[in-house]
């Protein structure tokens, strides 16, 4: 099949890479001319396993093709959006992305074209779509949503094995269309209207916070009652209905996704006069979680003044370069404003947009050169990289002892044998010296 994917972010070119290894004709299609410009010449613009390789691979074959502009006299039969929609003012999600893909979609796709989503949109958007192409005067195309639900770091295997396929398409022919398109993809398939397509994204998306957040209320509660969240999360994920997975404590959820999703769907149903009282409780534990490492070291050192603090991870997660609504820069904008003097370190990040900061920080690679003669230090991201440090000569390079675990992946025993004094989310302490 020919395909075009509008927007070669971390979903669209992971997307239109993994159709041609399946072996259709891809032509993505992105605005940002340095991107296209990289992608032309082989050179990945994300941070993501495996990428440069398929991208190499594909290029090859003559599976793939980048471009600022749609092309001409090129067959298409499905045209995916995969563009971004970040959340407005009130926390909706913003469509001008999305709508301008639209229109210049209107202009350049044959008749009985099918036009997907797989951009993360509110419920109702398909048809939202579907009017603006009949004021454009193209009544003559498909819309369909195909929602995404690949993770950043294994976004590969993610779209190459969906765990699900979701089809929300209002004909058979659009089906028929998504079915040759996934051919090759052995997984389970729902088929449903594009407004159940839309709200199943959102909902799973929701779900998955709301665990994450129900599992830092009842670390934050063991804290108090000395009780260890990690058993706990163990405990109650051998119960099949419960699951373990997303049951990890730790400063919360960021990323491009689950903060802006929450706060959408929030929105989605304040539009439909319905408050939605779990979902919006999700998000604020989600925000004050991100603020424990701070609480935790004014009450060690009392004045955070001239106190240098170096935060280990800089991404939202391990395993992209990703840093939007990660937590670290949350942390380091508070920090700062404390007055700490705050040190960053990532293995893939190279730069951090703190708030409040009129130019980018500065991003070490060195994590042993950015702890030395540091006060403390708070691990953020759970690199690899992080997890097994030379401890005793940690204690030697920093001038205080003090670490802080925001993702409970360091042992405190072997910390504390190098000297060093642990605190972490969730787990009864085990220094006197560190109040809860
Ligand atoms: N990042 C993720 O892990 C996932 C994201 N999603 C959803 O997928 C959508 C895209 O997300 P990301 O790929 O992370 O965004 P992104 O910001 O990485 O990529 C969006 C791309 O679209 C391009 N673009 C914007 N308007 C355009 C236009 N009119 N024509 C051509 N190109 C245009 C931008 O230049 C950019 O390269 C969002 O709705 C997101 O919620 C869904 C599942 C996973
Ligand atoms: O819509 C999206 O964009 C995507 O959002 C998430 O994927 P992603 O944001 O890449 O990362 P996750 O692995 O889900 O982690 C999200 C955040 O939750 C945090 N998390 C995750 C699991 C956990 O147990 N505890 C926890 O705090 C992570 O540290 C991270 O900050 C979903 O897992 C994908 O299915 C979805 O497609």
């Amino acid at each position: 099949m020919d395909i075009w994917v509008v927007g070669t972010g971390y979903v669209g070119l992971v997307t239109g890479l993994c159709f041609a290894k399946l072996g259709h004709q891809v032509w993505c299609i992105d605005q940002d001319k340095n991107k296209i410009e990289a992608l032309s010449r082989g050179v990945a613009p994300i941070f993501e396993p495996g990428i440069g390789e398929l991208i190499a691979q594909v290029q090859s074959q003559g599976k793939v093709h980048f471009s600022t502009s749609f092309p001409a006299s090129v067959p298409v039969d499905a045209a995916l959006i995969a563009v971004g929609t970040p959340p407005g003012r009130d926390g909706e999600a913003d469509l001008s992305q999305v709508f301008n893909a639209v229109d210049n979609l209107a202009l350049h796709l044959p008749a009985g074209t099918l036009l997907a989503t797989k951009s993360t949109v509110p419920v109702g958007t398909a048809a939202r779509i579907r009017r603006r192409l009949l004021e454009l005067g193209r009544s003559d195309l498909e819309v369909a949503s195909v929602p995404e639900f690949l993770r950043e770091g294994s976004a590969i295997e993610d779209t190459l094995t969906p765990h699900r396929l979701v089809f929300g398409v209002q004909s058979a022919s659009a089906q028929n269309t998504l079915e040759r398109m996934h051919s090759g993809m052995n997984s389970p398939v729902l088929v449903c209207d594009p407004a159940t397509a839309e709200m199943i994204k959102y909902a799973s998306n929701a779900f998955l916070a709301t665990k994450i957040s129900f599992v830092n209320e009842i670390a934050n509660i063991c804290e108090r009652v000395g009780a260890d969240v990690s058993q706990v999360s163990v405990g109650m994920g051998l119960d099949p209905r419960i699951g373990p997975s997303f049951l990890r404590a730790g400063l919360g959820y960021g990323g491009s996704c689950f903060p802006k999703d929450t706060r959408a769907l929030v929105n989605i149903a304040g539009t439909v006069n319905y408050d939605f009282t779990l979902l919006r409780a999700v998000v604020e534990v989600n925000q004050r979680q991100r603020m424990s490492p701070l609480y935790r070291l004014l009450r060690w050192f009392e004045s955070l003044e001239g106190v240098v603090v170096t935060i280990l991870g800089v991404a939202f997660k391990p395993g992209t370069d990703d840093t939007r609504e990660s937590p670290a820069l949350d942390l380091a904008a508070h920090l700062i404003s404390h007055g700490a003097r705050v040190r960053l370190v990532d293995p893939v990040v190279k730069t951090a947009h703190v708030a409040g900061q009129n130019k980018p920080l500065p991003v070490s690679q060195d994590v042993y050169e950015a702890l030395l003669d540091a006060d403390a230090a708070v691990l953020v991201t759970e690199w690899d990289a992080f997890r097994n440090l030379d401890w005793t000569h940690v204690k030697n390079l920093m001038r205080g002892p003090f670490w802080f675990d925001g993702r409970n992946v360091l042992d405190p025993e072997v910390l504390e044998q190098a000297g060093l004094v642990l605190s972490n989310i969730g787990h009864k302490t085990r220094s006197q010296k560190i109040p809860v």
